[in-house]
């Protein structure tokens, strides 16, 4: 151990644009050693350190004179600091860290305290084994954020003996090489927090912190050493003005200040010689340092200025904190742990003191059991450390094997009953310890001190890592969330987009639906226009058949009736003849007899055919008069409902004069054909019913007249009659009746065919009456409405009353005829529209079961969906256990080296690194 003083070098950089742009001029002047500085500006003072470095003076020599032994120190295992101090854009940076780390000329002290430590480690002596550790941090804004692993950013300062101030939680990472090294001071770099002022375009707005901890073991002996050195790279020490920072970095300014401001405190009190405390804990810069600047460390400050006239102020100040420093001593110590040997001897010392002391609490707690029980020991037999003699109870009131122990009675000093309390007890003498044993003692409890915030540490990085993997599967889950979510939109958007597409082929259906009814409409309305052309054409044809026909029929039925009466006068005069030549002669042959009765029996026949076509023709007209009187009747009461109807209309007079004439025109037009044709049917009609009654009469008149033929024909023949059925004529006679009753038999066939014949002449001819009277009634009726009708616009044509009635009725009938027209086509549209609602219920019933496939399709497809995505959720759950898993076993997320890579002295670096490779274990310590 031996005391030493702060190394303070002074740094100048060269001139920069701004200062020469604002009329700086340098004001520095060295001395020929490079011990000190003449500052030549507005005012004159010199300042002198160990070592003053010019504008021009290259990194290597800075690195040479001012760290270059700190590094031995450390690697003997030493703490050391390097710390540099200077105002804004200074050039700390440069000096520490250089412009470029991989640029041998211009790399600063840090990249070349990193190569001298390699060096150094590899020309130690084979048997000596070291680890190096890199820690990288920052203070900013009075809180210390580990630049390795920057979410912890507000780390603890702790202190104890073995360790001594240290940063609680501050990762370390294990280095090999100069190149890992580089790669930490990259990362860590990444992290400072830095702003743009005016004095520097990134300026450092945090103190960093670079602790490098060397522990080096003799694998011989089992001794080791360790070294801490921290490579402090201040924060500007200008004033805040200066600088124009501004908002958050004025705080900022304000807070740093402050740390400089301990700093120069804690320097102030180092110094000064008076005080007896050192305010380390004002600001957590000094209490880091403290060990740096007046403790257990070799430190070099290096002062960085500008030689600027622009910044005499700021440069003055910093030479003079500068040379305060100056004066702060230190006591740095080599940093030795025991080896084994050594601990072994000491635990066998340790060993025996316990048995020593062991023995002689045993032999206190039996002179304080006798003390106790009311006994007492004499003086001479108190228990004392050595002596391991239990004391005899000397009172004979006190049982000394009151514990069942025998007390030795040489234990015991003399003592007395008699004698004061205090006095009676006995003496515990104090338990000196030696100052080495003390101080082993107390390594012992730092290491297991240590080894306890090791442990915590570790526990704090745990808790950190589960916190990260948390945070990780957050937001994983989140991401699965926003998956999910993108999922179900996209499906939904598909489920829509194929409703739409229903949707759409459901309309196309509708749309063919509605073309086909069209075409139905069309295809109708085109049939219609047929049927109506057809219905044109064979009206226009039966009109015209039908007057040939009527005309046809009339000639033949005349004829028939003429052929009628003309057979019927024929047989009249036959049987008229054959009476008055009857009448004539005396004598009837049979064969006349004969043919008078067949005369008769035609005769008799055919009147009894126009008896019944009489009463046929009685019948006949007996309906007609009831059809007469039926339509008589609803003629009535249709003219009873339009008087009704007459008397309810009312309407402008005008319009129905109007309406009238026009309706008058339209009836005109509209009935004057038919009525003449229909005048024609009638007069044509009640010719034909007259010649009917003619026939009729006529028919009458010869059945009469054959009546009377018959009744005297009865009258003659009744007599002749008998002779002939009471006589027995001859042989030939008999012939002869036999061949007349032959004839007459024939005769009576033959008239019971002409009979036949007439009665299918009469049926035939019934059935054409029966028809002409249907066609007769027919025309009756037709006639009698167009009477009606041509009456009634007669009537309402000279009747303005009856016009109007005429009008409404018209208007009524109208209405009623759109009514029914719009019924009709309402009803066919309905049907219409009916089979078309069933075309398009059946396209909907299609489309709801083809949504309903969809449906479940999709259903289908979502529930495979789901369980892929269960499945990938699985799978990422046991990807993130595998990983915590891995994790809890294996690096910090930075990714950087956690675990010891001891390094040989002697050897190369790859040697080096194969026999780390062959190492089967490692304790740093
Ligand atoms: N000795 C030097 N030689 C050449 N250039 C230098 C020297 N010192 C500093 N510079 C230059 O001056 C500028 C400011 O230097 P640097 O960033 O190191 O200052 P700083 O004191 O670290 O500033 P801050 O406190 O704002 O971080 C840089 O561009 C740097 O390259």
């Amino acid at each position: 151990m031996s005391g030493n003083n702060i190394k303070v070098v002074c740094r100048f950089r060269p001139q920069n644009k701004l200062e020469i742009k604002e009329g700086g001029v340098p004001i520095i002047e060295l001395n020929d050693e490079g011990t000190s500085v003449d500052l030549n500006g507005e005012t004159r003072s010199n300042y002198a350190f160990d070592k003053v470095f010019g504008s021009n003076t290259r990194q290597e020599e800075v690195f040479d004179y001012s760290v270059k032994s700190i590094v031995d120190d450390v690697v003997a295992g030493y703490n050391g600091t390097v710390f540099a101090y200077g105002q804004t854009g200074s050039g700390k940076t440069f000096t520490m860290m250089g412009s470029d780390i991989d640029d041998n000329d211009n790399k600063g002290i840090i990249p070349r305290i990193v190569e001298q430590i390699f060096k150094s480690i590899m020309l130690s002596p084979d048997n000596m084994e070291f680890t190096v550790k890199v820690s990288y941090m920052e203070i900013y804004m009075e809180k210390v954020r580990d630049l390795l692993n920057p979410s912890m950013d507000n780390l603890a300062i702790h202190e104890d003996k073995v360790k001594g101030v240290y940063v609680k939680g501050a990762l370390e990472v294990y280095v090999s090489s100069t190149e890992e090294v580089y790669e930490v001071m990259r990362q860590g770099g990444s992290n400072r927090v830095v702003a743009s002022t005016n004095m520097n375009a990134e300026s450092s707005r945090s103190h960093s912190l670079v602790l490098i901890t060397i522990t080096q073991k003799n694998i011989d002996t089992g001794a080791a050493k360790s070294g801490k050195l921290y490579l402090v790279d201040l924060a500007g020490s200008e004033k805040v003005g200066k600088t124009g920072a501004s908002g958050q970095t004025l705080e900022e300014a304000k807070k740093i200040n402050k740390s400089l401001t301990a700093l120069g405190m804690v320097i102030n009190s180092l110094t000064d010689g008076k005080s007896s405390h050192v305010p380390y804990r004002d600001s957590k810069l000094t209490r880091i340092l403290q060990e740096s600047l007046g403790g257990n460390s070799r430190t070099t400050l290096i002062i960085n200025c500008s030689p600027s006239s622009y910044n005499e102020a700021e440069t003055i100040s910093t030479l003079r904190f500068g040379v305060r420093a100056k004066t702060i001593k230190n006591k740095a110590k080599v940093n030795a742990d025991l080896s084994p040997a050594e601990l072994k001897a000491l635990l066998k010392k340790v060993k025996v003191e316990t048995t020593s002391y062991r023995t002689y609490i045993t032999a206190l707690e039996g002179e304080i059991g006798i003390w106790r029980s009311g006994g007492s020991v004499s003086e001479s037999q108190w228990a004392s450390l050595g002596d391991t003699s239990t004391p005899a109870m000397t009172n004979g009131g006190a049982d000394a094997n009151t514990n069942g122990r025998q007390i030795p009675p040489a234990a015991f000093k003399s003592a007395s009953l008699d004698e004061g309390a205090s006095s009676s007890r006995p003496y515990t003498p104090p338990i000196a310890l030696e100052k080495d044993e003390r101080d082993q003692f107390l390594q012992r409890e730092n290491e297991l001190l240590e080894l306890i915030s090791e442990k915590e540490s570790e526990l704090a990085n745990r808790e950190k890592q589960v916190e990260d993997l948390q945070a990780d599967l957050n937001q994983r889950k989140e991401h699965e969330k926003n998956i999910i979510s993108n999922n179900q939109q996209m499906t939904s958007e598909l489920g829509e987009a194929k409703i739409q597409l229903e949707k759409v082929t459901y309309e196309n259906k509708e749309g063919l639906i509605t073309v086909d009814s069209l075409k139905e409409k069309n295809k109708a309305l085109t049939g219609e226009l047929d049927h109506l052309r057809q219905a044109l054409t064979k009206h226009q044809e039966n009109a015209s058949s039908l007057n040939k026909h009527t005309d046809k029929n009339d000639l033949t039925s005349s004829s028939n009736y003429i052929d009628d009466l003309s057979i019927v006068s024929a047989k009249g005069n036959v049987i008229t003849e054959t009476l008055q030549r009857l009448s004539s002669q005396d004598e009837v042959s049979v064969d006349e007899v004969a043919l008078l009765n067949r005369n008769l029996m035609e005769s008799k026949a055919l009147v009894n055919y126009y008896e019944s076509m009489i009463r046929q023709l009685g019948i006949d007209k007996e309906s007609m008069i009831e059809k007469q009187v039926g339509l008589e009747a609803s003629y009535n009461m249709l003219k009873l409902k339009y008087e009704t109807l007459s008397e309810k209309g009312t309407s402008d007079e005008e319009y129905q004069q109007e309406a009238m004439s026009k309706y008058k025109l339209q009836l005109e037009q509209k009935y004057a054909e038919p009525l003449e044709s229909q005048a024609r049917e009638l007069d044509e009609l009640s010719e034909m019913i007259q010649g009917k009654n003619q026939q009729e009469s006529k028919l009458a008149a010869s059945i009469a007249e054959l009546k009377m033929i018959n009744g005297k024909l009865q009258i003659f023949i009744s007599p002749h009659l008998k002779d002939v059925q009471t006589a027995q004529p001859p042989s030939t006679e008999n012939s002869k009746a036999t061949a007349s009753e032959n004839e007459v038999n024939a005769m009576r066939k033959s008239m019971a065919q002409q009979l036949s014949e007439f009665e299918a002449m009469k049926k035939a001819l019934m059935r054409d009456l029966q028809s002409r009277s249907e066609r007769v009634v027919d025309l009756e009726i037709s006639l009698d409405e167009t009477r009606e009708q041509y009456a009634n616009a007669l009537r309402a044509n000279s009747n303005k009353v009856q016009q109007k009635k005429m009008i409404f009725l018209e208007r009524n009938l109208e209405q009623l005829t759109n009514v029914q027209k719009q019924l009709v086509e309402q009803n066919s549209s309905l049907k219409m529209e009916t089979s078309l609602a069933e075309r398009k219920l059946t396209a909907k019933n299609e489309q709801i079961h083809s949504l309903e496939n969809l449906l479940n399709d999709t259903q289908y497809k979502l529930k495979i969906e789901m369980e892929r995505f269960e499945t990938q959720m699985q799978a990422m759950r046991d990807r993130l256990e595998l990983s915590r898993k891995n994790k809890k076993a294996a690096l910090p997320a930075t990714g950087l080296n956690r675990i010891a890579k001891p390094l040989r002295g002697g050897v190369t670096i790859q040697d080096n690194a194969d026999k780390r490779d062959r190492r089967s274990s490692w304790l740093p310590f």
